[in-house]
């Protein structure tokens, strides 16, 4: 059912003013229904405002803000033509051109101004006014239809919520009992049941609960099915509801209205054509009002109005039953009271259709006051439904309540009935239990009586072992006290053992100490039998050199320079199974030379000292070694002996020797090495370590013997304790002797370079003392002092001062050593060398201060050396018999070199006769 929601206004039509310029309409509201705040006035409506823009069901639009206003249509000519009316029920969109009337719609203006035709203006216009009020009408209704229909809308949804609410709460008040069920089933139950259940099996219960939770899933479904069954219900309601509005809604009304319009602009069309044809047929001559044809006319035309209304009526009776069959669908005695005066009015307005007046008053009561009642019904069926649909749940959910007692009776049958079931289960248990209990009573007083038995035996025997113990005991008694005895013992020993300690140690450090003595004593021995083995084994190595010869001459072969290529007549070669042989083709003869070793041009600094450092480590012992170097110019003499910075010669090595070896004899012996640099040159002694250059030195003898034989008197003697001090000496020897010529090479050929190192030892333990004299010797070039005699006197015996210096270091007692460096014109000093190695200075002894008074005074004889060379004999040839000098008859074998030999002097050595300042006088 539809029912009106909200208050209405009634509104009455009274009366129309009219004014000059505009037409009101005056409205009063029924005094029962004024609404507080408005006033009791009439309300004036200007003509414009009363022409709204109405929406037709048809969605047509009266759009008059463009058109002449209705009012204004019937107060001027009544006579709209087609044209007008499409417009009129057109939707404003389309062109309003045809808006201005045309002037024919007008012609006979003055020809309507007659009595009849005010009247039937009149009633036509009064017919149009109750036609478009019936329009507003049926679009108020509308309105109030949809709102209305919103509105019940909105209420079926409630309603709808508030049953699935009250469903849900009962579904969840079902839910949780059976959630309860499930979670402690005895709790839901009497106290009754649930001790039943406590003594119930664990099988049962869980049966029983199964049972349960299957019936609450049995009664959820239920109600899930009523719940389905409600909403197909209230669907079913939902759609009567839309098919009773849609049978008494808005369609069929606003068809009938649009019918109703349509039949309205029929009878205007027809209206026009019968005043057209009355204006054609009968021109308005002055006529009476009797006979006047206007006057059959009009009488013609009231009766085809009424005619018209005659035939209206049917139509409005058509209205009144579809009133009445919107009543039907409403309930109640109100409803059928208010169709029937619904009806009565409705006759009312048909009766009254020739009095417009009346009947539009007639028409607007019955209306509002059917809207009333209409909203009256609806409210009312609205409210009985929802308390039918509120009384259908109260019932549901009583028959629910009910079926639920029911099933909590029929589970309480069961559960007494499984209660009876369980006591009698519990009384066959008990009855099972006091006789398991008679029977475990019985056990017991057995086991009890069993482990009494055994435990008297197990006593006895114990007794038993007790007495065997007892007799052990008293057999061990002697032993223990022996033991003790022995304990006693060991404990006064053990109290005796730091006093027997103490004296054992004693016994042992003096024990200890002897022996130590005696270690030390043969440590004394030793210690003795060892130096005098050293003595022995340095006398052994002086013998082995002795034996090798004093004079031991060794050649070493210079590289050959870019410049000095010489010719192949001149070439050297050597043996390559004897180093001691040396090959020199000169001129197409192959002579061979034998010396006491040949070193190679590639021989090393390092390897020639090897050769010469037990010389050197001899002037330790007391010897006096005297090592030279003789050959021509370019030789390479000055390199042998000192050699470059990057690699010393045999000077810095001998020296760095003797600084080991003495650092070595430490502990034992004191050593005091003492340097002095000499050159020679112009017969002339120069002390190159001294601060006057220009002093001329002479060489002097000693007399006491007590240092050596020949000294020289203001000699400058450094004494050197290091490497470094050695390197200062060199340093200061060479810048003097640079100092004092102009041209340092040729200097150095034509001079003698001396160093003379002192070497003197104390040996603290034994007293002894030493002192060696060691001579490095750098001669002139040999072809200068072969030419002196011709260049002069100046050049003359250049070597003699040397010779003289020289003369402890070539003499009887101590070792020489002579390099001859050669080259392609080296043959006369290879001869030389040769010859010089033949010479032998008699044994040699070391310089001691005990046995000095015995050393053998040196001599010097002349030897005749100018004696032709021999011829070399032609490779091969026998290192016995390789010697090809004049001497070589006497050196066939060294002993019987040494004694055909043993009376030459230094002279030889030499090669030149000369005035000798001999010892204490001495010349032979
Ligand atoms: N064994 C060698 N290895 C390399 N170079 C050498 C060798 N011997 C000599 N020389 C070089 O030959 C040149 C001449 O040598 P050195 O000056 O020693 O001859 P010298 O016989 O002393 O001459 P002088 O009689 O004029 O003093 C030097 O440049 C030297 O470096």
């Amino acid at each position: 059912m539809i029912g009106w929601m909200g208050s209405l206004i009634n509104k009455r039509w009274l009366d129309r003013d009219r004014d000059k310029d505009q037409d009101y309409y005056y409205y009063y509201y029924t005094q029962d229904r004024i609404p507080s705040g408005v006033a009791h006035r009439p309300v004036q409506r200007p003509s414009a405002l009363l022409s709204p823009a109405v929406m037709f069901g048809t969605r047509k639009t009266w759009d008059l803000g463009h058109a002449p206003c209705l009012q204004e249509l019937w107060k001027k000519d009544v006579s709209l033509d087609a044209s007008s009316v499409d417009f009129l029920m057109s939707d404003g969109e389309e062109d309003c051109s045809f808006l201005s009337l045309p002037a024919a719609t007008f012609p006979q203006r003055t020809a309507l101004t007659t009595t009849d035709q005010l009247e039937t203006s009149q009633h036509n216009h009064n017919q149009q006014l109750l036609i478009q009020t019936l329009q507003e009408k049926v679009c108020e209704f509308q309105a109030r239809l949809r709102r209305e229909e919103a509105s019940r809308r909105l209420q079926l949804q409630r309603l709808q919520q508030s049953h699935l609410q009250s469903h849900e709460q009962s579904l969840q008040e079902k839910t949780n009992v059976i959630r309860t069920l499930k979670e402690e089933p005895h709790t839901a139950l009497p106290n009754g049941v649930r001790a039943v259940q406590r003594l119930a099996e664990p099988q049962e219960q869980q049966q029983h609960s199964n049972r349960l939770i299957q019936e609450g899933e049995q009664l959820i479904t239920a109600l899930r099915t009523q719940v389905g069954e409600l909403e197909e219900k209230l669907l079913d309601q939902t759609q009567e509801v839309e098919r009773l509005r849609s049978e008494l809604g808005a369609t069929d009304l606003e068809k009938h209205l649009e019918l109703l319009v349509v039949e309205n602009e029929r009878l205007k069309q027809e209206l026009k054509a019968c005043k057209t044809s009355l204006l054609q047929e009968a021109p308005p001559p002055a006529c009476t009002a009797t006979d006047c044809p206007h006057s059959q006319d009009a009488e013609a035309l009231r009766g085809e109005v009424s005619r018209w209304e005659s035939q209206a009526r049917p139509r409005e009776r058509r209205l009144a039953e579809l009133e009445q069959q919107e009543s039907k669908c409403q309930q109640g005695e109100v409803e059928q009271q208010l169709s029937v005066r619904l009806r009565d009015c409705e006759e009312e307005l048909a009766r009254q259709a020739t009095q417009p007046h009346q009947v539009k008053y007639v028409t607007e009561i019955v209306e509002v006051e059917s809207s009333e009642s209409q909203q009256a019904v609806a409210e009312a069926q609205a409210k009985s439904a929802t308390l039918q649909e509120q009384l259908s749940l109260q019932r549901q959910l009583l028959r629910e309540l009910e079926t639920q007692l029911h099933e909590s009776q029929r589970t309480s049958t069961q559960l007494r009935a499984q209660i009876l079931v369980y006591e009698g289960e519990m009384e066959r248990a008990q009855g099972q239990l006091e006789a398991e209990m008679q029977n475990l009573e019985e056990e017991k007083n057995r086991v009890i009586e069993e482990a009494f038995i055994r435990a008297e035996s197990e006593m006895k025997a114990v007794h038993e072992n007790l007495a065997g113990v007892r007799m052990n005991l008293l057999t061990l008694q002697p032993a223990l006290r022996t033991l003790t005895c022995d304990y006693n013992c060991l404990k006064r020993q053990v109290q005796d053992f730091p006093l027997m300690l103490e004296k054992a140690i004693t016994e042992a450090k003096q024990e200890i100490c002897q022996v130590i003595g005696e270690v030390s004593s043969a440590n004394q021995e030793l210690l003795r039998k060892y130096k005098r083995e050293m003595n022995l084994r340095k006398k052994c190595h002086n013998e082995l050199v002795r034996l090798k010869g004093n004079i031991r001459v060794f050649c070493r072969v210079r590289p050959v320079c870019r410049g000095e290529r010489d010719s192949a007549e001149n070439m050297v070669s050597f043996d390559p199974d004897d180093d001691a042989l040396l090959y020199l083709s000169n001129k197409g003869k192959l002579m061979t030379f034998e010396l006491d070793k040949v070193f190679h041009p590639q021989a090393t600094q390092e390897q020639v000292f090897q050769e010469v450092q037990s010389l050197v480590t001899s002037c330790i012992d007391g010897f006096n070694v005297c090592i030279f170097a003789y050959g021509q110019t370019g030789s390479g003499k000055t390199y042998t002996m000192e050699g470059v910075a990057k690699d010393p010669g045999i000077n810095q090595r001998a020296l760095r020797l003797l600084f080991s070896e003495v650092t070595e004899k430490a502990p034992d012996w004191d050593f005091k090495i003492t340097v002095s640099m000499v050159e020679i040159y112009n017969e002339t002694l120069r002390n190159l370590l001294g601060d006057n250059q220009g002093e001329k030195l002479d060489i002097k003898m000693n007399l006491s013997q007590t240092v050596g034989h020949l000294y020289v008197p203001g000699l400058t003697e450094f004494t050197v304790q290091s490497p470094e001090d050695i390197n200062r000496v060199f340093e200061l020897g060479h810048m003097n002797r640079a100092t004092a010529c102009t041209n340092l090479n040729e200097h150095s050929s034509r001079s003698h370079a001396l160093l003379i190192i002192t070497v003197a030892g104390f040996n603290s333990s034994t007293g002894h003392r030493t002192q060696g004299k060691l001579n490095l010797v750098d001669l002139a070039g040999s072809e200068r002092i072969a030419k002196s005699g011709a260049e002069g006197s100046r050049l003359r015996d250049p070597e003699l001062p040397a010779h003289h210096l020289l003369s402890d270091s070539l003499s009887g007692d101590s070792k020489t050593l002579r390099w001859c460096s050669n080259m392609s014109e080296s043959v006369c000093s290879l001869k030389f060398a040769q010859r010089v190695r033949t010479i032998e200075l008699g044994n040699a002894t070391r310089r001691q201060w005990e046995n000095s008074s015995t050393s053998s005074s040196w001599r010097l004889q002349r030897v005749e050396l100018d004696s032709p060379p021999v011829t070399p004999v032609p490779l091969p040839i026998s290192r016995a018999s390789s010697a090809g000098s004049t001497l070589s008859a006497s050196s066939k074998t060294p002993n019987t070199r040494r004694r055909s030999q043993s009376q030459l002097s230094t002279d030889r050595l030499l090669g030149r006769a000369s005035p000798l300042v001999g010892d204490g006088g001495q010349d032979d």
